[in-house]
């Protein structure tokens, strides 16, 4: 193993942590040119030259989630909205993230929904948490409940429900090679994990509309 590589792999973190020991770009770089020739390619040739430096430059657009503190992103509470306790449900998020097995892309969609009690938060806020957490290494099962889990804690909610539907490449243009399936996880809290009529209520919200 490179002194490259060696560097990269034992110092990453779980998802729900910042990553420590962050290479410099060169490392970085300098790992790409050692993929390329795995794939059986050359880096030195005209087309690949630059290509470290723009892989390296869309890790950190694509990982930006690390820089992330889902916390903050949900710290402005509009305590103002007096009256509404229904439920708040956001739903069809795209979102891109990459699975922890491959590092090839999962995409899909996130429904997020929670009935507020001491306020309601910005609705780009929800969207821009589920992005927090798809731009990170992880399984759509740990995505899923930590969007759970930071929207309890943030909101002190009567309930949370989360929903991801997802494609993973890693099942579609490689391995098994069953494009199209179609991946489906959900987190439920407080009355929607008490209670199933709420749970339904969820799902029908989810749907309605569709074709
Ligand atoms: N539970 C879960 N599994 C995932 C996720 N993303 C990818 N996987 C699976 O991770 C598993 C890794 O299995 P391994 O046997 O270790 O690796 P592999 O030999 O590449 O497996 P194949 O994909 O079956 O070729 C595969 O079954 C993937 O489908 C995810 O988000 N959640
Ligand atoms: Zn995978």
């Amino acid at each position: 193993m490179s002194d490259v590589v060696k560097s990269l792999s034992p110092r990453l973190s779980p998802a729900a942590e910042k990553p420590t020991g962050i290479p410099s770009r060169e490392e970085a770089e300098a790992a790409v040119r050692i993929l390329i020739r795995w794939a059986g390619d050359d880096p030195a040739r005209e087309g690949l030259h630059d290509t470290p430096k723009r892989v390296a430059k869309a890790f950190k657009e694509l990982y930006s989630g690390y820089d992330e503190e889902p916390g903050e992103i949900l710290d402005k509470i509009f305590r103002e909205v007096e009256g509404y306790d229904d439920i708040v449900l956001v739903r069809d998020i795209p979102f891109y993230s990459h699975c922890e097995h491959h590092m090839v892309p999962f995409y899909g969609v996130a429904h997020v929904a929670y009935y507020p009690t001491k306020g309601v938060v910005g609705l780009s806020k929800l969207a821009r948490l589920v992005d927090a957490y798809a731009r990170r290494l992880q399984t759509q099962e740990t995505m899923t409940a930590q969007i759970a889990t930071a929207m309890e804690k943030a909101l002190e909610p009567r309930g949370v429900a989360v929903m991801i539907e997802a494609e993973h490449m890693c099942m579609s243009m490689r391995g098994v090679q069953k494009a199209g399936a179609l991946t489906l996880t959900t987190q439920f809290s407080g009355v929607f994990k008490t209670d199933p009529a709420e749970q339904v209520r969820f799902l029908t919200l989810v749907r309605n509309g569709r074709g």
